[in-house]
């Protein structure tokens, strides 16, 4: 049926009910795609680790069949040269409702666009889930780790990030140039005939559906506020646009009430009766904040390019990148990555921390409903940083640690199921 995608035989599709439910097997079929630079290394540990997880929680009642397809540079190889995003890959992350990704790679400058973008554009996956939380034992930067527990939501299909740009010297950056110019009167770019040129588009329907998506998942989740993060002092129509949106459909959709005049309003959580407040921050003193007054801050909805920013910047503050995991979602297709990217000096070396893409996932598995599997990666990470045996990146900064390889890792983990 497909070209270079082989279905397991023992599987079958998890399917989406009209309500968006899930329909999840107990063999279910899971497309993977392992990468580039350390996708080689932490996809097959993630794989070790969540098979043991499943088989231990349920007594081999349930299992993954993984399925391989491919992007990025597998995919040339696998497909021909400049095939970075086969079709059948497209068909099979929308046909099979929930899938990992391993990170690929983004050259800078010139090149072909990011694949990551890519792929949550085509396939609407327009939250970026990215859950911020401090593991006991975890070395940190900051003073107080534990204050840092936050979620973000990144629009993911948006912004400057869609990669709308006209490269300096390009005629088509001449003539939008001209268009900016003569048409609309444009007297503000400073050096006009040799500038590239960049759109940012941000929309009322684009910002409405992230922030339901985070201002239900504070009702859901029992959390006390939402904060709206931007620059819509200096970029008023877009950034801007995103608050003033966001918090009209808080009083639209959420009923709630303006607190001392506003903008901040709240409403009480349906289930708790808790207040959830929803306040806004202005994104540079945002950054600042997190740093300083962590506890003050739990669901964040913000935009693009800000959500890049901030989900590497709290991941910092509770370890790094190499335990902070993701997911990419619709309303329908959930597909999970780590935040990190491809670290491509430690690629093949069987070195880097696997973490975030286990914890991705984690993620995973409860989103399927799994949750007992789901307890297990939790506590057995728990247990894993508490023994001290760590990758590099915790073991250079732990004391008493014992450095162990991205596989290695991996079979800490197992130990401690
Ligand atoms: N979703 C995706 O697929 C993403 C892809 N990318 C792409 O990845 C490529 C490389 O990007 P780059 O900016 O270097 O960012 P990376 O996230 O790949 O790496 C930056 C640094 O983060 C640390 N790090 C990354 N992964 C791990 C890990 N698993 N365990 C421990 N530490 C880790 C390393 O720090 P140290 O040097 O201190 O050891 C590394 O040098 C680019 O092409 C970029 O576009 C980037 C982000 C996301
Ligand atoms: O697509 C890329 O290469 C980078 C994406 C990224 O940094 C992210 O989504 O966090
Ligand atoms: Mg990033």
């Amino acid at each position: 049926m497909y070209q270079h995608i082989t279905v397991p035989a023992d599987g079958q599709k998890i399917t989406v009910n009209a309500d968006f439910s899930l329909n999840v097997p107990d063999n279910p079929i899971v497309p993977f795609i392992e990468g580039d630079g350390t996708g080689i290394d932490i996809s097959p540990v993630m794989i070790k680790v969540i098979d043991a997880a499943v088989a231990k929680a349920y007594g081999g009642a349930r299992k993954i069949s993984w399925m391989e397809i491919y992007a990025g540079e597998k995919a040339t190889n696998v497909y021909g040269p400049d095939v970075w995003l086969p079709e059948e890959t497209l068909a099979v992350l929308k046909d099979y409702v929930v899938s990992i990704k391993g990170p690929l790679t983004t050259p800078v400058g010139g090149g072909i666009r990011s694949l990551n973008v890519a792929l949550r554009q085509q396939l609407d996956l327009y939250v970026c889930l990215r859950p911020v939380r401090y593991f006991t034992g975890v070395p940190s930067p900051v003073k107080e780790p534990e204050k840092t527990d936050m979620v973000i939501f990144r629009e993911n299909s948006e912004d400057i990030y869609a990669g709308i740009e006209y490269q300096q010297g390009s005629p088509e950056a001449k003539k939008l140039m001209d268009f900016l110019v003569n048409e609309m009167g444009v007297t503000k770019i400073r050096f006009p005939a040799t500038s590239g040129l960049g759109i940012k588009p941000v929309s009322i329907e684009g910002t409405q559906r992230l922030v339901r998506k985070a201002i239900q998942y504070a009702i859901d989740n029992d959390k006390p506020s939402v904060t709206i993060v931007h620059k819509g002092n200096i970029m008023k129509y877009t950034e801007g646009g995103f608050r003033d949106w966001a918090y009209a459909l808080a009083q639209k959709e959420f009923g709630a009430e303006l607190i001392d005049g506003g903008p901040w309003c709240k409403f009480k959580n349906p289930r708790t009766g808790r207040d959830i407040i929803v306040k806004d921050s202005i994104a540079d003193a945002f950054l600042q904040q997190i740093l300083l007054r962590p506890a003050e801050y739990s669901v964040i909805a913000t935009l693009n390019l800000n959500g890049d920013y901030i989900s590497d910047a709290l991941a910092a503050q509770v370890g790094g990148i190499g335990i902070a995991p993701g997911a990419n979602l619709s309303d329908s297709v959930a597909m999970f990555e780590a935040t990190h990217g491809t670290a491509p000096k430690y690629a093949g070396k069987d070195y880097v921390n696997p973490g975030s893409l286990i914890l991705s996932a984690e993620m995973m598995l409860r989103h399927m409903g799994w949750l007992d599997a789901a307890d297990l990666v939790i506590s057995s990470m728990q247990k894993s940083i508490a023994s001290k045996r760590v990758t590099y990146d915790f073991a250079r900064l732990m004391e008493g640690a014992t450095q162990v390889s991205c596989s290695g890792f991996g079979q800490v983990m197992v130990e401690h199921m």
